[in-house]
């Protein structure tokens, strides 16, 4: 089944400020499914850069989701936490260059310590509380695989597996919430062999689960299953059945790249940094120092010791760096742009400068704004086939591409949205929209395309529309098209149009023209 990566349903937004609200974005709906490279088309002020902002997930300051949502891989990006939306949405998800995005790039600064600085504030966001969660889990069960070589105990191992067991019993959410339960051991909240709760330092919320627990510990069945485990299993059983127990849970998400990443930068740098404050704490909590050896590495990946870490200590800059060339490279930029800067680059190396840092993070969903307008015709064409080269290197998943320019959106997508006065008139595949468009405003737009003949003649007449795009602050009644509109009805002056689907499903188009009961509603007025 095709995935859906971006679903926008009736998303409303405005700009507020001391001039008022102006709604450039009205009641727009639209899924991306994964693979799609979608154009948004339409005059200038339609609203389609409000729209990608939207969508971004990173709206300029006066720029609000009014109401409405965008539902991004499953994240709802106006509701999730931000932290949340940060380290696993922004980062990871959304790739986002911005119109005018290449004149982005600080004047005086070389191109290298830009996307340094980039990288490393993604990194450390990469770093979110579940994923911290996720790894310290995966860390101390890989800490239990290798006891042989770390020469661990059976019985510390039972201890710990037995602890486990019980809280899994009781907790909601159980990985997570056994790393919290961890955690507040690391900080001598609780103390690991004797279960004492230490209350005033406890956080409600765990103080309730302990309280559980000692219900729990009532539970005869239970009690007696747990000795009996605890007695009779060797730790390898117990191993695989914790490990079993914690597949069930699906929630073992975690990147292998991640992964390796973080080993590497941890195991060379923090850990060294780590271990003279983390040491006696394990000691304290296990009593018996061997159960550090368990893996050097876990205490210092619960989520407050490394969230506690500046984000420039996960990385040296050669390892970021040396990321950063491998992807330039990918995207046929020569390395050699990291040393100069912005303004000794071409507006095209530019543009791909700034392509390559918002995808560095291969996201699922790349949105770009007006990327070719700047640019001379061969440039562009260049540009254009970085955006495919990016699509089949599988480096992005799904595109958003905005221009007002109809032809440069025919050679890359296979869906165009026309947008007008903040609303989508017309949705449907690339061909049809050149072919058979049938909004008034997607003819009109389409009728407006200069294509030469081999002679320099134009093929056909250029038709322009008349008028000028509407003003969102006051935008007119019922159709927001009808004051230039060749067809126009009256009930187009009054009332708003519903979308209506004249040639199938897939086609939207938000104009009376399709409504087959206008007849009788026309009577009934
Ligand atoms: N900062 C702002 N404050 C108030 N209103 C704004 C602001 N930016 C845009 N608008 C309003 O939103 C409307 C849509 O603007 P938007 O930039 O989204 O259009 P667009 O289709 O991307 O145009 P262009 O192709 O010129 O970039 C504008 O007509 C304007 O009324």
């Amino acid at each position: 089944m095709v995935q859906e990566i971006l679903n926008v349903n009736k998303l409303v937004g405005c700009y507020k400020g001391s001039f008022g609200k102006v709604y450039a974005v009205n009641d727009v709906s639209f899924k991306v499914k994964s693979g799609e490279v979608i154009g948004i088309a339409g005059e200038s002020g339609s609203g389609k850069s409000t729209l990608a902002e939207l969508v971004s997930g990173m709206p300029r300051p006066l720029l609000h989701c009014d109401s409405g949502l965008i539902e991004v891989k499953g994240y709802d990006i106006y509701r999730i936490d931000q932290n949340i939306l940060r380290s696993e949405v922004l980062s990871q998800i959304i790739g986002y260059a911005p119109q005018a995005s290449m004149n982005s790039l600080n004047p005086v600064l070389k191109v290298k310590r830009f996307l340094l600085d980039v990288m490393k504030q993604r990194t450390a966001q990469q770093l979110g509380l579940g994923r911290k969660i996720r790894l310290s889990n995966m860390l101390i069960l890989e800490g239990i695989k290798n006891k042989d070589a770390i020469g661990i105990q059976d019985s510390e191992i039972h201890n710990f597996i037995e602890l486990f067991l019980r809280y899994s019993q009781i907790a909601k959410n159980p990985t997570y919430e056994f790393s919290l339960f961890l955690t507040k051991i690391f900080e001598k909240d609780l103390d690991f062999h004797s279960f004492k709760i230490m209350k005033d330092k406890v956080p409600s919320h765990i103080q309730n689960k302990m309280a559980m627990k000692i219900n729990l510990e009532e539970d005869e069945e239970l009690s007696a299953f747990l000795t009996n485990l605890i007695k009779t299993t060797n730790a390898t059983v117990i191993h695989d059945l914790l490990l079993n127990s914690i597949n069930n849970l699906k929630q073992w998400e975690i990147e292998e790249d991640f992964i390796k990443m973080l080993h590497i930068s941890i195991n060379r740098k923090i850990y060294k940094k780590l271990q003279p404050a983390i040491d006696p704490m394990l000691k304290m909590v296990f009593a018996n120092q061997d159960i550090v050896r368990i893996n050097p590495n876990w205490g210092i990946l619960f989520p407050e010791s490394i969230s506690g870490l500046p984000p420039h200590t996960l990385k040296s800059d050669e390892e970021v760096l040396q990321e950063a060339i491998i992807h330039l490279e990918k995207l046929g930029l020569d390395p050699k742009v990291l040393d100069l800067y912005p303004h000794e680059l071409s507006g095209g190396m530019k543009q791909r400068t700034v392509i390559a840092i918002s995808t560095l993070w291969n996201p699922k969903l790349l949105i770009v704004d007006e990327p070719t307008s700047a640019l001379d015709v061969s440039t562009q064409k260049k540009l254009l086939d970085l955006f495919v080269q990016l699509k089949q290197d599988k480096i992005v998943e799904s595109m958003l591409f905005i221009s007002h320019d109809i032809p440069t959106l025919r050679q890359l997508c296979t869906r165009c949205i026309i947008m007008y006065g903040g609303e989508i008139v017309e949705d449907a595949d690339m061909d049809t929209i050149i072919n058979n468009p049938k909004h008034p405003y997607s003819q009109a737009l389409i009728g407006a395309i200069v294509s030469f003949n081999p002679d320099g003649s134009t093929e056909k007449e250029l038709s322009r529309i008349e008028g000028r795009p509407p003003d969102l602050r006051d935008p007119p009644s019922g159709c927001r098209f009808h004051p230039r509109c060749p067809k126009v009805m009256d009930i187009c002056r009054e009332k708003i149009p519903n979308s209506y689907y004249p040639n199938g499903k897939d086609h939207p188009v938000k104009c009376w023209l399709y409504d087959d009961q206008l007849e009788v509603k026309l009577e009934e007025a």
